[in-house]
């Protein structure tokens, strides 16, 4: 025997209702004959009928005549699936069984119009209407196919109690009479879910998860091999797929399991109802009567082995904690005996419960609609507690959510919950309380509404490891380094899911005209077209609160420009849990306090403020000052060229060349800052040296750097980049002057930034072939750190360091790290 049930999406319509009469066909035998011996098939009203049905009662209890109409809608959907799939010469007998019914519907109406009450008994005997017409007009269809297939009213055979709308099934009678019944047929049977009947033949009905119920009562008493629940969704999922879009389904799942995701919100079934199955120990198997193909969902005692360690994320969205505490609980035994009495008399159900080892307080989880009444309760119930001090307090704590992790695979591995909490806590997730059940297949967070979505999303992507972990990035500049970073990523996109299991979004980018933001990511080989398409004027306030709104884990905020503005919203994004990636110097030179109140909130808040391109472009300059801090040694002496620019200048400037064009030509090579005054200034590499210098633990100020001026004061002075170059021009004779001076010593100009006894000094030096510095080519940077360790002989990094493409590559490097930090 095989129970089928189908739910009212899948009896909603006279499309699926043709899929739902193929499904059926596709349970026949290998040899061909019909599937009537072997299967029984449970139905649920129409979707949305009970529904109706419900509130024509409400309206018929106030004299309301409207009803009248509804009734009549009802009765015409059900006669649309008459027309379209009986044939013609049928249907006269269908349609006069179908207006039989409603007729006594109609009078029932009537009846409940005039007494105007509208009883639990009459109600239940009103809903039983949906279930008893659309299995009898699908009963009808089927036979219509020449099938041997008979209605069946679940009241004559399923007994229960007189506690209408949840009545208690008798179990023993009921198993006795679906038994007999089956005894002398077989043929097909359809029967109406949802519905039974008292010993005096009253209409009752088996309330939440109703036709689940009728086919786990005929599949238990049946002793079927499977009950089959066809619904509208491919089984159960690891998470809800309208809350975590890499949701994906759950093959087998023990009921167990099935019991803890649903208590914490996963709705597909209602596990409670499929008790009486489960306690046969009959495999469920949930199914999409949109998707046939699909395996669905097997629900049994066993699952098997599974690549992951939970089996899926559940959560309610709206949750409000009740907490008691006060001094005078802890070592006071019955003040939980007493509290957890008084919420079962009282019929309070509790989500979820939890109690400090202190015993000072205790804490419960419930429906926020009922909590202020609770309150009410537990402050009258404990009155004389509070009075004489053991209790100091009855709070509620509102606009929470918890969430649920559960699987059997947690019983036997350790870290699961260190995980939980690592991943909650990167993402600035506060826990507000946690349960654990004591079968170990259930973690429960309390959590703060708002970071619902964030916390789901960065669980289901850590949980199940084989997907790649999202980061989602927000790029400030879309200028020369952030056009290649995304170059970049794009690129390297599929390496990294597939390598690494990074999946790396672009979720936000701005420049200064418009900005782009799309939580489900923009798509890299577009990108600007979208952004001058959709793209909207740009503003930053605007754009960092959208990037607060929506909350997405693993965040990272890339900054590609060289702008101060920017700089000041780094500290927020970081107190919000955003990690930060910035090529820009201007928040590491600053003032000292600046630089450590970043490094500070990042650490505290364990995200990540990376900017290893700041000094040498992608050169592992940052990264090697910090490793050798991070290790104990101590630095002396740092002596460098830092800047790409300048080295490229003093490469190929000669004489008899215009000194402008060669600035041109570096700006061009995107060497230079955006504006290259920067650069010949001497701010640039003063900002480098200020920052190596931090890193290396010198809590050195802006001023503390002497700038010995490589330029005339009239170019220093020129008030636009075009009227700096043609002071450039101006002066060409100055720097061929400067180069020749040089070129008769035999030596090379090198502008040369060093630290030394907390003192920085940048200078334009000449340099013989004997320095370590002469041979220097291209715009390369070298670094030379003179330790403790590296004492005799310096520590030197040497290579390009400037340009798009490196630099980018450097940027990417540290968003990636964040990938793997996150991971
Ligand atoms: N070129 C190189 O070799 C290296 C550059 N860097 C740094 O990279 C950063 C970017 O340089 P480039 O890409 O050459 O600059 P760029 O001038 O080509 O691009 C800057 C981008 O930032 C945008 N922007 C500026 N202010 C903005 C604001 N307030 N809001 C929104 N968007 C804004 C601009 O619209 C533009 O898209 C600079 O901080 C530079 O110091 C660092 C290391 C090496
Ligand atoms: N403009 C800079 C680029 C790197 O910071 C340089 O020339 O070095
Ligand atoms: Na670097």
């Amino acid at each position: 025997m095989q129970v089928l049930k189908f739910g009212g999406t899948s009896v909603g319509s006279v499309e699926s209702i043709k899929q739902v009469i193929q499904i059926i066909d596709s349970y026949r035998r290998d040899d061909g004959s019909q599937p009537g011996d072997l299967i029984t098939v449970v139905f649920s009203a129409m979707g949305g009928v009970t529904n109706q049905l419900i509130e024509i009662g409400r309206m018929a209890t106030t004299g309301d005549t409207d009803y009248m109409e509804l009734v009549r809608r009802i009765e015409d959907r059900h006669f649309n699936v008459i027309k379209a799939l009986i044939p013609v010469k049928e249907q006269s007998k269908v349609f006069a069984q179908v207006r039989g019914v409603i007729n006594e519907l109609e009078d029932l109406l009537r009846g409940v119009s005039l007494i105007r009450e509208l009883s639990p008994r009459t109600l239940d005997l009103i809903t039983s209407f949906g279930e008893r017409l659309s299995t009898a007009v699908i009963t009808e269809c089927i036979r219509s196919r020449g099938i041997s297939a008979q209605f069946l009213d679940a009241r004559t055979v399923i007994k229960t109690d007189d506690q209408f709308g949840q009545a208690d099934v008798n179990y023993p009678l009921t198993n006795q009479l679906i038994q007999d019944h089956y005894a002398k047929t077989d043929a097909l049977q359809l029967v109406t879910g949802f519905i039974g009947s008292t010993d005096k033949n009253e209409t009752t009905t088996l309330g939440r998860g109703g036709s689940d119920y009728t086919a786990s009562i005929l599949g238990a008493a049946l002793n079927a091999e499977v009950i089959d629940i066809w619904t509208d969704v491919d089984g159960m999922m690891t998470a809800d797929p309208r809350k975590v879009t890499n949701a994906f389904n759950i093959p087998t799942i023990t009921y167990a399991e099935a019991m803890e995701l649903s208590h914490f919100g996963a709705k597909v079934i209602y596990p409670p109802s499929l008790q009486p199955a489960f306690a046969r120990n009959i495999p469920v198997r949930v199914l999409n009567t949109f998707n046939p193909t699909h395996e669905g969902t097997l629900v049994s005692r066993t699952a098997e082995r599974r690549q992951y360690t939970i089996t899926g994320i559940s959560s309610i969205d709206d949750i409000a904690l009740v907490n008691v505490q006060g001094s005078g609980m802890i070592g006071v035994a019955g003040v939980s005996a007493k509290l957890f009495g008084v919420l079962a008399a009282h019929k309070i159900s509790v989500i979820l419960i939890s109690q400090a080892s202190s015993e000072h307080s205790i804490c419960f989880a419930l429906d926020p609609r009922g909590a202020e009444n609770v309150k009410a309760i537990l402050d009258s119930e404990f009155a004389t507690e509070i009075a004489h001090g053991h209790i100091d307090n009855i709070a509620i704590e509102r606009d929470l959510s918890v969430i649920a992790t559960v699987g059997e695979g947690m019983r036997k591995s350790s870290g699961i919950a260190g995980k939980l909490f690592s991943v909650l806590g990167k993402n600035g997730v506060n826990i507000v309380a946690v349960a654990q059940g004591s079968s170990e297949i259930n973690i429960s967070v309390v959590i703060n509404k708002n970071n619902l979505s964030k916390a789901l999303n960065a669980l289901h992507n850590i949980f199940f490891q084989s997907e790649a972990r999202v980061l989602n990035l927000y790029l400030v500049g879309t200028g020369l380094i952030g056009k290649t970073l995304l170059q970049q990523i794009a690129k390297q996109a599929d390496y990294l899911k597939s390598e690494k299991l990074l999946k790396v979004c672009v979720v936000g980018m701005t420049n200064t005209r418009k900005m782009l933001l799309d939580p489900k990511g923009i798509d890299l080989d577009d990108w600007s077209e979208r952004q001058l398409a959709e793209g909207v004027t740009t503003s930053l306030p605007a754009f960092v609160e959208k990037i607060k709104d929506y909350n997405l884990p693993n965040s990272v905020f890339i900054d590609c420009t060289s702008d101060k503005d920017v700089v000041q919203f780094y500290e927020s994004l970081l107190d919000a849990n955003i990690s930060v990636v910035t090529p820009n110097k201007v928040a590491n030179s600053g003032s000292y306090a600046e630089y450590r109140r970043l490094q500070r909130t990042a650490l505290n808040r364990g995200v990540k403020f990376l900017y290893e391109t700041n000094v040498g472009a992608g050169l592992p300059i940052i990264n090697t000052v910090q490793g050798l801090m991070t290790a104990g040694d101590q630095f002396l002496k740092i002596e460098a060229i830092l800047s790409g620019t300048l080295s490229f200048i003093f490469n190929t400037f000669s004489a008899g060349t215009s000194f402008a064009d060669v600035v041109r030509e570096a700006k061009t090579k995107g060497y230079t800052e955006p504006d290259p005054r920067d650069d010949l200034s001497g701010q640039d590499v003063a900002r480098k040296i200020l920052i190596l210098a931090r890193e290396a633990g010198f809590p050195l100020e802006p001023q503390d750097v002497t700038i010995n001026n490589l330029l005339p004061q009239s170019c220093l002075d020129a008030p636009t980049v075009p009227a700096f170059f043609d002071e450039l021009e101006r002066n060409n004779d100055y720097f061929e002057n400067l180069l020749a001076s040089a070129d008769a010593k035999g030596e090379k100009l090198r502008f040369v930034a060093s630290f030394e006894n907390d003192k920085a000094v940048i200078e334009l030096r000449s340099v013989g072939p004997e320095h370590p510095f002469y041979q220097l080519t291209g715009a390369d940077n070298i670094v030379s750190f003179t330790t403790e360790r590296y004492k005799d002989r310096p520590l030197v990094v040497k290579g390009p360091g400037a340009g798009a493409e490196v630099t980018a590559s450097g940027v990417f490097a540290d968003v990636v790290s964040i990938g793997s930090y996150l991971a």
